[in-house]
């Protein structure tokens, strides 16, 4: 007999598949509102710009003790900022803000592109290249000279692979989670090494570069960081910044799939290339979801939320809501040409205020590293050989499935002609629609 929906725990489910889970168990209910359970506990799914407002609300919905251990040991890490609540989170989340000001976005996507640009050179023409990769070890090389953090050479392609490796198995519990686990326990020492090398004054140190104000930095009380929180922080730096390789290789699956849009990214008109950057954040999927605890009991449109039970926002789903986004399937960059964009509206980085809540305060590093590398991806002359470039939304995060292979054509030269180019093969995949093989299309 098959139990109603609400008392089976469909944390295998989700698993399987994948982005559309939440809008398809909301789409099946009469609210839109999901009632299930996820890892043993009562949760409800929620979707839209009230429910935003709703779940960002601390008086609502809090974070302490809600990330699954299994998410903290592979992409955030223990004692991180994602974990903490009211003064303890603000006073942390100043930190990130202190070193991801305007002025230092700049910085770490002039760093990014000049080392793209720089490896870029070095491409043979006909050479067969994955553009996931090769975007992750130039992010990785930018990040790190532009945040203080000395990498050698000889390292970088490793710590490139450790970077992408704890978000791509954060959602699995198979090799890729184990994977993610050893690349953490690596990096999270390495960072520990830097932290105490700074602290004890074995290593010079930028001023004021993220690596000194993590050395730096005191919490609320105006105690210095355990040596393992600085680490983990000044990785919550670098890793989701390696992070954007999967937003650059969905631009490239754009330009592909949609080269009309190849002409304005080249001719670098800063609007669009941003506009383009939001667009791929919106259409593509990355994270699903985001949770958190209900404070107390709670009713949402009169369906309630008992204290305890895990909250889910459903980006995914509000990021492909027909009442938000017209034709929310269409890929089309101009929908937010000459428009500011409200704090509750497009979330694929979270919702609301990034220095008062859990927003993530890399989204002005994420769309400018994905713009400034996409504007050189359509100035770049390049075929797109035969390959696997269906993208599942099975599998968390999702990606192409061949990373993107790329052939370039020709010398390559420094980023500073604009030149248009077409792929020369047709795109033979169809565009990613929210649905995975055997799920429902969500709403
Ligand atoms: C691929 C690009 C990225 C994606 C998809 C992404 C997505 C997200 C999401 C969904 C959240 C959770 C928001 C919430 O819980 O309310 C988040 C939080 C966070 N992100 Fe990002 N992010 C990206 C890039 C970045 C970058 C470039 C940085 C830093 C330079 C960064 C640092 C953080 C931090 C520190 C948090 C925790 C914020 C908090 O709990 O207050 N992220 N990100």
């Amino acid at each position: 007999m098959r139990m109603p929906r609400g008392l089976v725990d469909e944390s295998a489910l989700a698993l399987l598949e994948g982005y559309a889970w939440l809008p398809g168990l909301r789409a099946r209910s009469d609210t839109g509102v999901a009632h299930t359970r996820l890892l043993g506990q009562r949760a409800v799914g929620l979707c839209g710009v009230d429910a935003a407002r709703f779940f960002y609300d601390e008086d609502h919905v809090q974070r302490r003790s809600a990330i699954p251990i299994p998410l903290q040991k592979t992409l955030f890490g223990r004692g991180a900022v994602h974990t903490l609540d009211g003064r303890d989170h603000r006073d942390r989340k100043a930190f990130f803000l202190s070193v991801l000001t305007t002025g230092a976005v700049e910085g770490i996507a002039e760093s990014v592109g000049e080392t793209w640009d720089r490896r870029a050179a070095g491409w043979r023409p006909d050479q067969e290249l994955v553009l996931f990769d090769e975007a992750a070890r130039a992010i990785t090389r930018g990040v790190c000279r532009a945040v203080g953090i000395p990498l050698a050479e000889a390292e970088a392609d490793d710590v490139a692979r450790d970077l992408i490796a704890m978000v791509d198995g954060f959602a699995t519990p198979g090799p890729r989670h184990w994977r993610a686990r050893r690349a953490r326990s690596r990096r999270e020492a390495w960072m520990s090494d830097l932290i105490s090398a700074v602290r004890n004054g074995r290593l010079e140190v930028t001023p004021d570069s993220a690596l000194d104000a993590a050395a730096r930095h005191r919490d609320a009380d105006g105690r210095e960081l355990a040596t393992e929180v600085a680490a983990v922080e000044l990785l919550n730096i670098i890793r989701p910044t390696a992070a954007v390789s999967w937003f650059v290789t969905h631009a490239a699956h754009a330009l592909h799939r949609w080269p009309q849009h190849r002409e304005r990214l080249a001719a670098g008109e800063e609007e669009f290339a941003e506009s383009f950057a939001h667009e791929v954040r919106r259409f593509y999927p990355f994270a699903p979801f985001i949770g958190g605890l209900a404070v107390r009991d709670l009713t949402w449109r009169g369906e309630p939320v008992p204290q305890g039970a895990m909250v889910l926002l459903d980006l995914w789903g509000h990021d492909h809501d027909p009442e938000l986004w017209d034709e929310p399937y269409a890929f089309r960059p101009d929908r937010f040409v000459g428009r500011d964009i409200g704090p509750f509206e497009l979330v694929p980085q979270g919702a609301g205020d990034p220095a008062t809540g859990h927003r993530c305060p890399g989204e002005p590093t994420a769309v400018a590293i994905l713009a400034g590398l996409a504007g050189r991806l359509a100035r770049m002359d390049y075929e797109v050989p035969e390959q696997d470039l269906t993208i599942s939304l099975r599998r968390i995060p999702a990606r192409p499935k061949s990373g993107f292979v790329f052939r370039p054509r020709g010398r390559r030269e420094p980023d500073v002609t604009a030149r248009t180019s077409r792929p020369a093969t047709a795109p033979a995949e169809p565009a990613p629609r929210p649905r995975s093989e055997s799920s429902p299309a969500p709403r």
